[in-house]
Parts: C-alpha cells; sequence; structure tokens
C-alpha cells in the first residue's frame, strides 16, 4: 500500500520533505496539505503538481480518511498539538524537532502513546542518519577507539537572523547534538554547564555567541560542544571522539580540490540543507518503509524527543545560572526499553 501522507506546514523543511517524497523517494505520496497561510499551502500544491487536497487547518487534515500518516513541518509551537490530534486519531506521526517545546509537552506526548499501545511517532533527527554520523558509532560499538573518554564537537553556522535568541543556540541549534551523541556513546547525559568565550562582533547586541556547552555522561565522558551561529565562513558540522586506543572524526564534505592563484584548498557549505541531504532521504524512507513492513515507526522515538527537550531545559538553565546544573530523566518506559535501529552506511 503506499502511504498517504499529509503535511502540516508548508515552509522551507515542508516543502523540502514534500519534493523528496514526491521526487526521490518510494512507497509515499503527498495527498493533503495545510499551512495557517493557505496561500503557501496551495502554492506547494502547484509547485509540485501535486493531486492534494488543501485543508484549512490540522484538525480537518488529519481526520480525512486520504491520510494515513502526517509529516508536522509547522514553528515548533505549533507541534505538540499536531502531535497529540494525530496519536488521538491514530495516524502515525513525523515530526521535525521540536517534539513540544517543553519537557512537559513532550512527556504528555509519551503518555499519549504509551496510553494508545504502540508506537506512532518518529521525530525528525536525521543525524542518525548520516553515512559519518553512523561510521563513528560502529567504530564505538565494535571498540575500534576501545573506551569512549571525551568528545569535541561544534556547530557553526555563517549567520543568523535578528530574531535568534541565546537560548536558541541550545533548542534550534545544539538540539541536533544533544539527540545524537548519547545515542552514539550509548550513554545518558549527567549534567551541563555553559561559558561564554569573547563575544564575536558580528553578533546581534541580545545574542551570546559563541557558547561552549560541557556535558557530563553517566559513565563519566566529558563533551565540550561549541556553538557558532556567526563564524561567517560556512556551515560546519564538527565531531571528534576520544578512546582509550585511538581518536575517530567525523568526515570532511566531499568537495573537489582546487589549485587557483597560488592556493590549494576545497570548498565548504554555506547552507544547513546540503549538509544532510542524503540523511533527510533516509530518514523519511526509513518512516515509509517501517510503517509498510512492520506497522510502526522504527526512527526516534517520542522518548528521545523528550529526553531532548529535558536536556535543552538545563543547558538553558546552564546559561543562565552560569553554574553546572544535574540532567534527571525518569526511568525509560517499556514501550521504548528494548526498542534499538539498525542503522546502516550506504
Ligand atoms: N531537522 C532539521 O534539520 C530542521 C528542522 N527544522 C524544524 O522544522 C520546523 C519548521 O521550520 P521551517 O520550515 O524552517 O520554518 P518556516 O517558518 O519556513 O515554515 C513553517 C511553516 O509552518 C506554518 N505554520 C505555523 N504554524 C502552523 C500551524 N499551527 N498549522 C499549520 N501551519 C503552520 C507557517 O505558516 C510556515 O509556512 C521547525 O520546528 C524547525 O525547527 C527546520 C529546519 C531544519
Ligand atoms: O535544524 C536546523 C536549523 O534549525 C538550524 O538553524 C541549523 O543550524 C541546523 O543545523 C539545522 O539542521
Amino acid at each position: 500500500m503506499t502511504l498517504k501522507i499529509g503535511v502540516i506546514g508548508t515552509g522551507a523543511i515542508g516543502r523540502e520533505h514534500i519534493r523528496r517524497i514526491t521526487n526521490n523517494l518510494s512507497g509515499g505520496r503527498i495527498t493533503a496539505v495545510t499551512d495557517v497561510n493557505q496561500e503557501a499551502a496551495k502554492a506547494v500544491v502547484e509547485q509540485f503538481g501535486l493531486d492534494a487536497v488543501v485543508y484549512p487547518d490540522d484538525r480537518t487534515l488529519i481526520a480525512s480518511e486520504q491520510v494515513d500518516a502526517i509529516l508536522v513541518t509547522s514553528w515548533g509551537p505549533a507541534h505538540q498539538a499536531s502531535v497529540m490530534a494525530g496519536i488521538e486519531a491514530a495516524k502515525y506521526v513525523f515530526c521535525e524537532k521540536p517534539l513540544a517545546t517543553t519537557a512537559e509537552g513532550c512527556r504528555s506526548i509519551v503518555d499519549a502513546e504509551i496510553k494508545f499501545g504502540r508506537r506512532l511517532v518518529q521525530v525528525g533527527f536525521m543525524r542518525r542518519y548520516d553515512n559519518g554520523y553512523i561510521q563513528l558509532k560502529e567504530a564505538i560499538d565494535s571498540n575500534y577507539i576501545g573506551e569512549p573518554l571525551m568528545i569535541r564537537c561544534a556547530h557553526r553556522n555563517p549567520s543568523v537572523d535578528e530574531g535568534y535568541t541565546t537560548d536558541m543556540a541550545i533548542t534550534d541549534t545544539l538540539i541536533h547534538e544533544i539527540d545524537v551523541l548519547h545515542w552514539l556513546i550509548n550513554d545518558d547525559y549527567s549534567s551541563v554547564q555553559v561559558t561564554y568565550p569573547k563575544k564575536t562582533r558580528h553578533a546581534s547586541s541580545h545574542l551570546r555567541d559563541p557558547q561552549l556547552v560541557t556535558l557530563e555522561t553517566a559513565k563519566g565522558i566529558v563533551i565540550s560542544a561549541e556553538i557558532f551561529v556567526n563564524c561567517k565562513y560556512g556551515y560546519d558540522i564538527q565531531c571528534e571522539v576520544i578512546g582509550e586506543e585511538g581518536i575517530v572524526k567525523l568526515p570532511e564534505v566531499a568537495s573537489i580540490t582546487y589549485r587557483k592563484e597560488a592556493k590549494l584548498g576545497v570548498h565548504l557549505l554555506m547552507d544547513w540543507k546540503q549538509r544532510f541531504l542524503d540523511a533527510y532521504d533516509r530518514e523519511l524512507q526509513d518512516f515509509i518503509d517501517s510503517i509498510r513492513k512492520h506497522g510502526q515507526p522504527q526512527g526516534p522515538t517520542s522518548w528521545d524527543g523528550y529526553i531532548a527537550a529535558v536536556t535543552a531545559d538545563a543547558c538553558v538553565k546552564a546559561q543562565e545560572s552560569g553554574h553546572r546544573e544535574t540532567i534527571v530523566f525518569g526511568e525509560k518506559p517499556e514501550l521504548y526499553r528494548d526498542y534499538e535501529v539498525s542503522f546502516h552506511r550506504v
């Protein structure tokens, strides 16, 4: 059966996902769209030549018999209500980060899914599908570098707009590292501290940039994560895991080398959309395939969304206090306990 997908929010990433489901992936079809900006929803139907109905809001879209699964790509604060409505209607849900803007909101989604009795929700933490991170995980899981001791990583954007605030460095930007790193090392975060190096003159007056986030895990691994969203030179994601027997590091983005004007170099990306193109394709193909084969998604869970939100809350608290803040999760519920996805390199 072809999975009939309704999209809630036809902005930047909504359109990207519609494009990939329509042009690149198999097994899914966009049958419905909605956006608070109805003109944007209509325009997307035209742009991609979709055979899809434009609904006035998320509730009517979710209720449609022409919708098996919803793709929640609206603004973060709107996610929770759409996801909850999707679960109530027993529809599959792919939700872009954040699952909800608060830990309580994520917990209520977890509880609703547990009450439903089966997994319906996948969160858009696409880095787990990236070949580079998968290779790092293979090296760690096979003990190739021995026990991991430290991680050094960086999330750098060339620039951000005026509306970007200091806490967004955590909730919008670091959130990807928060998800992928604990998955990488099979560990739980236990505390966090945030420090502010000298501020770049390129940041707006209200923004602290760069920031240095130091996370510790239950096993004692120390993670040093730099967030620098006005770095000017490019979009750059770095991750290096230092183990007892060796070190593994994310590969650089593939690029030709050039020799020109007495220089030898490679090109870097400026736009985040290009960096994880394959991972976005793979997370959505996995969502579609898992539902068609197993009747439930297998990707990052609501519990992963909750873990990320609890950790992000502690990071924001640490931004404000300047102190080390502890991070505590409740016990992982049964529904998510034996769940282990086998992500493969391609
Ligand atoms: N996984 C990733 O790498 C990325 C994830 N995101 C996440 O995706 C979400 C959307 O981001 P963008 O597409 O960049 O934003 P955007 O602002 O370009 O698009 C959001 C769209 O949602 C619509 N919208 C807002 N509230 C709505 C509601 N209640 N019902 C229907 N439509 C509604 C807006 O009118 C807008 O068209 C955000 O949560 C963001 O954090 C964004 C970029 C990358
Ligand atoms: O989610 C994302 C954006 O919101 C954010 O602005 C970028 O820095 C991230 O890398 C991207 O994946």
